[in-house]
């Protein structure tokens, strides 16, 4: 029988509320809408001289300051094939197709990413979240994005 330990952090306080749009089936491009999204964040590995996997608060404090940056933004993808996102002076000028958006810098946040659904910010905030947490390199990180209320995009990573 093989022995496993985790940690699983999901606090009502792991909420950003931020704007966004996703294309889909190609080139279909939602309008511009809000989520409360939810963060769930998952940490398995052996124990520490603690008895600890990772300290709570370690991870804690690391994903609430992920959370926060992402509290209250427009959330682009900078790696999108179809939507342009580029930064002229203070604004943020969007396109995809014929429509335009133009966001102050401060209220978005650009993303590396292809598309912000559930999955890629997930996926995203697990390696800030590895970034966030020099030395501890755990044996799988899962994170959850809730998008609404039981809509969950998962990511795994696994060393
Ligand atoms: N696997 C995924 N599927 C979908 C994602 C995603 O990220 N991963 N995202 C979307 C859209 O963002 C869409 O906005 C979600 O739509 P909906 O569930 O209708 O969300 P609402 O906020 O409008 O919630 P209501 O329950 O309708 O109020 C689609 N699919």
């Amino acid at each position: 029988m093989e022995e496993t330990y985790y940690i699983r952090l999901s606090k009502e306080r792991f909420v950003f509320s931020a704007a966004h749009f996703i294309t889909y089936n190609g080139d279909i491009c939602e309008p511009l809408h809000g989520h409360n999204y939810h963060v769930t964040a998952e940490i398995h590995g052996p124990l520490d001289e603690n008895h600890y996997v990772v300290d709570f608060m370690v991870v804690r404090d690391a994903l609430q300051k992920i959370v926060d940056s992402l509290d209250h933004r427009m959330l682009l993808p900078l790696e999108h094939p179809t939507i342009r996102v580029a930064v002229e002076g203070e604004e943020v000028h969007v396109e995809h197709g014929a429509r335009r958006w133009v966001f102050p810098c401060q209220d978005c946040v650009l993303l590396p990413l292809a598309n912000t659904t559930a999955e890629l910010l997930a996926r995203h905030i697990a390696n800030l979240l590895l970034e966030a947490m020099p030395g501890i390199s755990p044996k799988r990180l899962c994170v959850g994005v809730d998008e609404c209320d039981g809509q969950w995009g998962n990511y795994e990573i696994r060393s």
